[in-house]
């Protein structure tokens, strides 16, 4: 349960774990899936370039221009290994219509604030339609 704006919702995650370029995401990712949180390390390029396919892939799936999304640099404690500059990762986000924020999933700080930022972006996509508590499923 994640609390946004004083309103409450009931996020439920799936997580798709190993996915690569030469991956196909199932047709059930495109069911009842109402965001997406796309993550890349900050670490690796490849990741970084993976991440563009992915979301083309994810767009193909789905069938439309933009979907809800969240694009998430992770691994920013790393900072003698950072490849990828926060600039390049806002302006892929840009691109794709999504939001953008920056992560340590070791330090544990931006854990919430990632679910937050995807609630915002789905209620976005929705007109922010009112009602008191709302089910949302994000991948
Ligand atoms: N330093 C640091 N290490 C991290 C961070 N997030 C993940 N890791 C490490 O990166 C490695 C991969 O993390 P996973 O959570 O397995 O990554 P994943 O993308 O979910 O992996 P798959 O779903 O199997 O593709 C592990 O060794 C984690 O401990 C982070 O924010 N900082």
């Amino acid at each position: 349960m994640v609390s946004v704006n004083g309103q409450d919702f009931n996020l439920q995650l799936v997580d798709t774990a190993g996915q690569d370029e030469y991956s196909i995401f199932p047709q059930s990712h495109s069911m009842d899936i109402h965001g997406y949180v796309l993550v890349y390390s900050v670490t690796s390029m490849k990741s970084f370039e993976v991440i563009q396919i992915l979301h083309d892939k994810l767009l193909d799936m789905v069938g439309k221009i933009q979907v809800p999304t969240v694009l998430v640099g992770n691994k920013k404690d790393l900072h003698m290994e950072r490849v990828i500059k926060p600039e390049e990762g806002k302006k892929l986000a840009d691109s794709w219509g999504a939001a953008f924020m920056e992560s340590s999933a070791k330090e544990n700080q931006t854990a919430v604030e990632v679910f937050k930022r995807i609630i915002l972006e789905m209620e976005k996509a929705d007109g922010n339609a009112q009602s008191e508590e709302k089910k949302c499923l994000v991948m």
